[in-house]
């Protein structure tokens, strides 16, 4: 016998929040609050089943199902299971204090939309609480496997809820759903079948309106493609994706028979949550053993950066009572992990051959997570490679997306290396000077304003026997620049020689450069990299690339900086006078200056300025020294 007597909670802000949309909101599917319970019921017959697996002490004394029971008098729908049910604190914190579903964590971060809140809430699901799009009361009668008694928790949806002690209960839960008043129609047998067979069809558990079993459909994965319509497919996606409305982007039914058997259906979602702030997407695939559901949410069989795809895996070489450490020392789990993640892949690839246009859809949406195989499969890592996308030079936007396969065939045979340039956004790449002599001689090299792209790829390293480098490092090697591939000591002493002497105006201003500059750059060099630009910045041979170091330093403040070269350019028209002024003594001042706000100019194409008082204050004193030229007079 419980002790308590009837408590009184106060909800969460954001379950608050979204009760008054769900209640308030003309959003006319409301048929999706059943799915939701229905789908709440089957996950706590799941738990049940799989500790029933685990644990020898707790058995199926009944069968497993669900029950629907309309009460047209009364107006109340019951949905009713017998599952794992709800302790007191479990109540307290899964229904009403914590916010559970994806939703939820999404109306955390919402900006008040409401229109844009309701439309996403239609379209993922908001669990429990869609109870009250039907209900002006609900009622949860729960039983936890673990209690001998249970518990009524009752709410009108508004601001809090009670819980009190409840005599009488089996193991389970049974929600009721007490409906508002134009919604007889919950109660209609007819038109709640219509909804089960729209939404429920794959419930593996019976679902019972009254007496009558209301799903008993074979399961789709074992049934031969040939006989499957685009219905079947799209209903099953729906189920397992809690989505009762979408088409999946692309689904792949596979069966094998030998060397082990299993049967399996995965399926791409439209749209990559994770981009729409949603958070990391982590729903696992459905594990079956003999068509019996052993975890509804496995993470293991698909490694982390395929975690958006959607499915089923059924073996029956597979132990129906395993845990899910020993499942990772299954050989035939590790063979079917092996097999999915393969056949994903080459999926990928055919769709990018036969259909480049659609493999970019895709990959705008999902590229973000493949590229993280990368430096995660290596097993995979030249397939993953070639499913990579990025921009580069050769296009005329942001969205036009290369291969590094498209990029080779495009590049002279003479280029030994891919070259890449990151940056703080598209448009500023586009401007960095690093770039004018690639430009110059018509070599293309990829942007990446994304600094995860830039971690990809200097994680590749190297893509058919090309190194992958980053145009602002010094060990950029050009096509045709022999002198540069040969590194022997030899050879670079011997092109120091062939080195046409710098002038001495040139040296000076090099070394005022270096007087001014000693503590932020590594060194001061002329460049051969540019043509009309005065400087550029370079990373030192050996050096991670700029965003890396930035990305870096994010995650560690004390992440050391690396100092870059200022290579400057002796043609540009600007070093040129500085060149004539540096004979007088008077003008190295000036000159110092200039070096210095040229530093902090290249500083900003390179996304890594770090003083904006100090470079704006300094382009104000060469302003007011320019217009005290202009008009001598002003006192
Ligand atoms: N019929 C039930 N039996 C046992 N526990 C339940 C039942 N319905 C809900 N719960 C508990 O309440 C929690 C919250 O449910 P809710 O439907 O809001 O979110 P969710 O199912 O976790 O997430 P989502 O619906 O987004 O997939 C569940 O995680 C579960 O622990």
């Amino acid at each position: 016998m419980n002790e308590k007597t009837s408590e009184k909670f106060t909800f969460q802000a954001e379950i608050k929040k979204l009760l008054d949309l769900l209640s308030h909101s003309l959003y006319q599917n409301r048929e999706i609050a059943i799915r939701e319970l229905i789908s709440n019921a089957s996950d706590a017959l799941d738990k049940y089943r799989f500790l029933a697996l685990t644990d020898a002490s707790i058995k199926d004394e009944q069968p497993l199902e669900i029950r629907l029971e309309p009460d047209t008098e009364n107006r109340i729908l019951g949905i009713c299971d017998n599952g794992v049910g709800m302790t007191h604190a479990e109540l307290i914190e899964n229904i009403g204090t914590i916010a559970h579903s994806g939703s939820l964590d999404f109306l955390k971060n919402a900006d008040g939309d409401e229109k844009e809140e309701v439309s996403l809430i239609g379209k993922f699901g908001v669990g429990f609480y869609s109870a009250f799009m039907l209900a002006d009361k609900v009622e949860v009668l729960t039983r936890s496997y673990q209690d001998e008694s249970g518990w009524k928790w009752e709410s009108d949806g508004t601001g809090s809820f009670t819980i009190e002690p409840q005599e009488g209960l089996e193991r389970g839960t049974s929600i009721r759903l007490h409906l508002r008043k134009d919604l007889d129609e919950f109660t209609n047998d007819t038109r709640l079948k219509f909804i089960l067979n729209k939404y429920s069809t794959f419930v593996p558990y019976p679902i019972k309106l009254g007496e009558e079993l209301v799903n008993d459909q074979p399961p789709i994965w074992l049934e031969p493609k040939t006989q499957l319509t685009q219905e079947q497919y799209d209903g099953f996606y729906q189920y397992l994706a809690h989505n009762g409305e979408e088409q999946a982007r692309w689904h792949l039914h596979l069966s094998s028979d030998s060397p082990f058997q299993f049967h399996s259906i995965l399926y791409c979602p439209q749209s990559n949550m994770e981009l729409m702030g949603f958070g990391r997407t982590e729903h696992g695939i459905s594990l079956c053993a003999k068509r019996i559901l052993v975890q509804n949410d496995n993470r293991d069989l698909l490694p982390e950066y395929l975690r958006f795809i959607y499915g089923l895996v059924d073996s029956a070489d597979l132990p129906l009572n395993i845990s899910r450490e020993s499942l990772q020392d299954n050989t035939i789990f590790r063979k079917i992990q092996k097999v999915l993640v393969k056949r994903v892949l080459s999926h990928l690839a055919s769709m990018a051959k036969d259909d480049e246009e659609k493999y970019l859809e895709f990959y705008r949406q999902f590229g973000s997570c493949l590229r993280e195989g990368i430096g995660t499969d290596f097993e995979n890592r030249d397939t993953i490679a070639k499913l990579l996308r990025f921009p580069s030079s050769n296009g005329t936007s942001e969205n036009e997306l290369v291969s590094l396969e498209a990029y080779l065939k495009r590049a002279d045979e003479s280029q030994k290396q891919i070259y890449y340039l990151g940056g703080n956004d598209y448009n500023t790449i586009t401007k960095n000077p690093n770039l004018e002599i690639f430009r110059k001689q018509g070599i293309e090299v990829f942007y990446l304003p994304d600094p995860m792209d830039e971690i990809v790829l200097s994680n590749l390293m190297k893509f058919e026997d090309h190194d992958i480098v980053s145009i602002d490092s010094s060990d950029v090697k050009l096509p045709g620049d022999t002198d540069k591939e040969e590194d022997s000591e030899e050879k670079s002493e011997k092109k120091e020689e062939q080195k046409e002497p710098l002038s001495p105006e040139f040296e000076k201003v090099i070394s005022l450069f270096e007087e001014e500059l000693k503590d932020d750059v590594e060194s001061v060099t002329k460049s051969d990299r540019l043509t009309d630009s005065p400087c550029c910045l370079v990373m030192p041979e050996g050096a991670i690339s700029s965003q890396l170091q930035k990305v870096l330093s994010m995650n560690n403040k004390d992440f050391p900086t690396t100092k870059r070269i200022l290579e400057i350019n002796p043609d540009a028209e600007l070093i040129k006078r500085l060149c004539t002024l540096s004979s007088n003594a008077d003008q190295h001042a000036f000159i110092k200056q200039c070096g210095r706000q040229l530093f902090w100019n290249a500083s900003l194409m390179t996304g890594i300025a770090t003083s904006p008082e100090e470079i704006t204050s300094n382009i104000q004193n060469m302003m007011e020294e320019l217009a005290q030229k202009r008009s001598p007079i002003i006192t």
